[in-house]
């Protein structure tokens, strides 16, 4: 297992991968540091340093707040992989998958992928004054759908998202659940080389979920890769061959489940430990 620290932002050393004999790399993640920029914090810096004319204009823009989410991570995942990608709250995982998924620019490094990567999920981007079919289509051919293979996948779209004579309307008509069950039946109707799944998945009702989780089962054994984010282990045991673990958007150890589950739990028992002096 390798294992690196936490302590500060300066670019982790790159990771070998722990099983080469697996399959052909299928992605590459180099050096990557994500960032976020939030504006409307308080100002730092006094507005009486601006113009005159700016001042009032400032007041309601507030400050740029900079956010570094993922910082240094590298690592090699091979074709027929499955990688659990596990950390506390805020470690970086989700925002590490939507820059796999190309939903997000890297700030500085760079990720290569042999394939279609696709990050299953019920945020997708749907455009709320366009209609259910409209929707579908724009959402398959995002996906990397070819037009025939969209209108292969429309019926078994409409037909898992349960939404009935609804798909005509524009989805702002729709009730959250109905909107989650159509972009989740939508992010599942291809079949990526490298599917992602985060596990705030979970939606709907029950019986949704469990349609919801046949349906995650049966893209994973189609998949050629699998990069699946959870806070179970239980999940990332049963699931996972290799596992990264984040911390505080350093990759802190990359390497078997058992091992990397392990080292995980005793720091969050220490935390648990420290909390309670
Ligand atoms: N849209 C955003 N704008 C600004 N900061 C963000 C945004 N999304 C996430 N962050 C911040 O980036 C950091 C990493 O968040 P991220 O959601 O990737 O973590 P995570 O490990 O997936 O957390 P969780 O386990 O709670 O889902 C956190 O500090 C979070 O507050």
């Amino acid at each position: 297992m390798a294992e690196q620290t936490p302590e500060n932002d300066t670019p982790a050393a790159p990771v070998a991968p722990t099983t080469p004999d697996k399959g052909r790399p299928v992605l590459v993640v180099d050096d990557v540091h994500l960032k976020y920029k939030t504006f409307g914090g308080k100002r730092r810096t006094g507005s009486s340093r601006l113009p005159g004319w700016a001042r009032g204009f400032s007041q309601g823009v507030g400050a740029v707040d900079v956010v570094h989410a993922v910082k240094g991570v590298s690592f090699v995942a091979h074709h027929g992989e499955s990688i659990g990608l596990i950390g506390h709250n805020g470690s970086g995982k989700s925002t590490l998958l939507r820059a796999v998924a190309g939903a997000m620019p890297v700030t500085s490094g760079a990720i290569y992928t042999d394939g279609v990567a696709s990050l299953l999920g019920v945020s997708g981007a749907l455009i709320k004054n366009l209609s259910g079919e409209r929707n579908i289509i724009l959402g398959c051919l995002a996906l990397g759908l070819k037009p025939n293979e969209v209108a292969a996948h429309y019926e078994e779209v409409v037909e898992f998202a349960d939404i009935g004579d609804f798909v005509r309307l524009p989805m702002e008509a729709y009730s959250s659940g109905m909107g989650a069950r159509l972009r989740f039946a939508i992010s599942t109707a291809a079949s990526p080389d490298i599917l992602m799944i985060d596990e705030a998945l979970a939606t709907g009702d029950a019986s949704f979920k469990a349609r919801s989780q046949r349906r995650i089962d049966e893209i994973r054994e189609r998949a050629g890769t699998v990069l699946l984010v959870s806070h179970s282990m239980g999940t990332i045991k049963e699931t996972c061959d290799r596992v990264l673990w984040l911390d505080s958007g350093v990759l802190r150890a990359d390497g078997k489940p058992d091992e990397v589950i392990e080292a995980y739990m005793e720091t969050q028992r220490a935390k648990v430990e420290a909390s309670k002096k």
